[in-house]
């Protein structure tokens, strides 16, 4: 079944893009389709000039550095805090290498350091989701590719969650590709904004002015 027609995306080194759109649009297929969870009939995915469209899911980590952050609670609840933050490096040969990631993940993230050793079961929603966010950190992936960051969490972890993909993109540089059904969340924190329609694009343009878009207000903004 063909779900995504003529669509065409671009994003430079440490830029953040979001997409949004109706249900069922093809958002989550295009973030599938850039990691290598769906098909790809026609087109192609390139990184840096490279072409990766039927690289594996494991190849484009290892090898481009995208990850995927799962759409919603994926934590191991009965495991750790560390032992879901290793979790991430599960497929690198060298696991000093993940240990040192996870070092440095607690070293910036107090939230997740005072909760080290407990069963990540007692976490709160916004931990989860940075924690869901760290585990991906572990590989030291560039790409982020984000599925709907703010999904079943209080109003107060969704700044917190936005904050912390802010930093990744400012300070540590990452690339981050989004989709968001809390449009003004995910306009207001992407520098470039595409609505997506019925498998296309309707609206792109840089997330300051879809926020401004009457037709985007309209629909998406309640406004
Ligand atoms: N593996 C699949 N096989 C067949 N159809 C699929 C598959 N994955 C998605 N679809 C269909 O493709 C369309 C787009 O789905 P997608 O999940 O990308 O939409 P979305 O914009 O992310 O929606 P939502 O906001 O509801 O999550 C939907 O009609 C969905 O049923």
């Amino acid at each position: 079944m063909e779900i995504l027609h003529d669509f065409d995306l671009c994003v430079s080194k440490a830029q953040s893009l979001c997409l949004i759109g109706p249900n069922g649009a093809g958002k989550s297929t295009i973030l599938h389709s850039i990691y290598g969870f769906t098909n790809i009939f026609s087109g192609q995915i390139e990184i840096d000039g490279k072409e990766i469209t039927h690289l594996t899911p494991a190849e484009k980590l290892k090898s481009c550095g995208i990850a995927y952050i799962l759409q919603d609670n994926s934590v191991f609840p009965d495991m750790t805090v560390e032992e879901n933050l290793l979790m991430g490096g599960y497929t690198k040969e060298n696991t000093d290498e993940s240990y040192q990631e996870a070092e440095r993940i607690f070293e910036k993230y107090e939230r997740l350091r005072n909760r080290r050793n407990q069963p990540a079961k007692v976490l709160s929603g916004g931990e989860r989701r940075l924690l869901e966010i760290s585990r991906a950190l572990v590989m030291k992936p560039s790409v982020l590719l984000v599925d709907e960051p703010s999904i079943g969490l209080e109003p107060r972890y969704i700044d917190m969650v936005f904050e912390i993909l802010r930093d990744l993109q400012q300070t540590e540089k990452k690339t981050i590709i989004l989709v968001e059904q809390n449009a003004k969340k995910g306009l207001e924190f992407a520098d470039i904004g595409y609505v997506l329609v019925s498998g296309q694009t309707a609206i792109a343009g840089k997330g300051d002015d879809l926020l401004k878009n009457p037709d985007v207000g309209r629909l998406f903004l309640g406004g």
